[in-house]
Parts: C-alpha cells; structure tokens; sequence
C-alpha cells in the first residue's frame, strides 16, 4: 500500500496525539499536514512536529487522501459544509468527533446523496495521549479495503484499534471505553481517598492505588485467564479482599457499573441526535 497524504482538520489534543502516533511509526513528515485557526496552536504543533499546518482547511485537503475531522462537534457542521466543495471522490473521511452520525457528515459533506464520501467514524478515548488509547471504528459500505487499512493505521498509531459491525455499537463503545478513563480516575480518587483516611500519607495512598490499577489491568490483559479468575486467585477464603468485595456487592456495585454505563450510552445516542441536525 503506497503511503496515504493525510491532512488534519483541527490540531487540537487529540490530533496532536495522533500526528505524534504517525510520526513515530515512521510516516514521513512530508505526508502529513494540518489546519487550526489559532495561530498559537499552529505554531506549537509545527515546533513539535515539525509537519506543514496552515489556517486554511481547504489548502489542507488539497491532495490528501485520507481527511481527519478533529474539531470539536459543536463546529462540526460549519466545518464540513465549507469543506464540502473541496473535496473529491476518492477521499476517505475520518472523524473522531463524538455524537456525530455518518450520515449527517454525508449530508454536510455533498450536496448529493450519491456523492456522498467514503466515512469512517471513530470513537477514541484520552489515553491516546499516550499511545495506550482503544478505539472503536465503524465504516460506511463506500469505504473501500485499503481505506478501512489506512484507518486502521491511523488508530492504530495512538493504540488498540477495533472495527464495529453496527454504527450503533459507538455508542456502547463511548459507554466503556470513551468515558471510561473517568470512571477509573473515580475509582482511584476512592481508594486514594479510603487510603489516606485509614492512615496512609495522601502520596503514598496514591502511588499504591495507581501502580495497582496499573499492574491489575496489565495482568488482565496479558494472563490467559479471565478477570473472574484472576479476582478468585486474589481473594483467600475469609480474608480480607472477601471482606471487600461482599461489602461492594452489598453496596449493588455491578448493577451500579451496569447503570452507569446504561445512562452514559443513552446520552451518547441523544447527542447524536442533536449535533447530527
Ligand atoms: N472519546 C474521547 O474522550 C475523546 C473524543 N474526542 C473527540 O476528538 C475531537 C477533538 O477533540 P480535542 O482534540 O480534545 O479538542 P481540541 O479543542 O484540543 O482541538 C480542536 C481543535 O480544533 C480547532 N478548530 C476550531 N475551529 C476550527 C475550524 N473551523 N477549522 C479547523 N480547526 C478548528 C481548535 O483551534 C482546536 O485546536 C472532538 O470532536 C472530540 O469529540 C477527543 C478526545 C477524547
Ligand atoms: O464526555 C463526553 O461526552 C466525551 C465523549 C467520550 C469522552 N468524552
């Protein structure tokens, strides 16, 4: 596959990451190109970077083959409708944006239903920042197989990249994994805070709970048991993580995740709903 010229629109955080990510796996500087409006963060990026970013998101298209639209969704339409005659047919789509539907970036996109782009929407989340990121990524039927490997790529530079059958699983995907790194900063504010109260210095309290997050996912990750298993070997018959979990499940700690992320995945359809008109 000839290497794809791919132009950023918006060189915002998440963009950043990802221009990083592509750099690092070794894409040529000279493919890649950007456009924000703010001068200071043009300046930062071509510092960084050193990758060609203008103002202009049309001079940024120009020649690209694959589109990333990293603004934030609240200007998404303003974007793609000034974008939209700029572009040509064989240009591939990518947006991170959340709660922004394909087929309302079809439609601010072209003035045609059948020139509609080929569109891959993503769902990626913060630690992308540091290349542990994981993605959920759906592609419309236009997308061809060398676009959906340029995407691929593209995610895949800042982490786990993972393709969806329905453009309707975005929205379980921004429940677990798009929100997700909160829910775990929750659960490290708790112990961190649990700990300190049961007479642990606050840094101390904080290192043991993050180095346990750390090495608990890492274990979950590359053990050939499950997370199920894995928490039995942890808990000793009448012992005291026993006496932790039984005081969660008290508490009606699963039915409480299952909630959670219930609520987080409707919001996520209901935005959707409202940015996509
Ligand atoms: N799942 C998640 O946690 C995350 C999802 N996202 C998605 O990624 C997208 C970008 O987010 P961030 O990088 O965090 O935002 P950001 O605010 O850091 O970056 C957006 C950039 O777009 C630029 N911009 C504003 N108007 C523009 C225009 N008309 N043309 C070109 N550029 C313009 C801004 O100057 C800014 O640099 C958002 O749509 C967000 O929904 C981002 C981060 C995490
Ligand atoms: O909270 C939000 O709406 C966005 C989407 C996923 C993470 N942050």
């Amino acid at each position: 596959m000839n290497e794809p010229r791919i132009a950023f629109i918006g060189a915002g955080n998440m963009a950043a990451s990802l221009i990083g990510g592509l750099l690092a796996q070794g894409v040529p500087v000279e493919r890649i190109r950007a456009s924000d409006p703010g001068a200071e963060q043009r300046a930062k990026i071509s510092a960084e970077h050193g990758i060609f970013i203008c103002a202009d998101n049309a001079e940024a298209v120009a020649g690209a083959d694959v589109i990333v639209l990293a603004v934030k969704p609240q200007v998404m339409k303003r974007v793609c409708q000034a974008l939209a005659p700029h572009l040509s047919d064989s240009q591939l789509i990518v947006s991170i944006a959340a709660g922004i539907p394909c087929n309302s970036l079809e439609r601010w996109l072209s003035a045609q239903p059948e020139a509609a782009p080929a569109i891959v929407r993503c769902m990626p989340n913060t630690p992308a920042l540091l290349r542990q990121g994981v993605s959920g990524l759906y592609a419309t039927a236009r997308v061809t197989a060398e676009q959906r490997q340029q995407a691929e790529q593209l995610l895949s530079a800042v982490g786990v990249a993972l393709w969806l059958d329905a453009e309707q699983q975005i929205d379980a995907v921004t429940a677990v994994s798009g929100s997700g790194p909160a829910y775990f900063f929750l659960l490290i504010e708790a112990m961190t805070a649990a700990g300190e109260q049961l007479g642990l210095p606050r840094e101390t309290a904080a290192q043991l709970t993050m180095q346990t997050a750390l090495g608990a996912a890492r274990m979950a990750l590359e053990s050939d048991v499950d997370a199920a298993e894995l928490r039995r070997r942890v808990t000793s018959p009448n012992g005291t993580t026993e006496a932790a979990i039984t005081s969660f499940q008290a508490g009606g700690f699963e039915a409480l995740v299952h909630q959670a992320l219930t609520a987080a995945a409707t919001r996520s359809a209901e935005l959707a709903e409202q940015l996509g008109q």
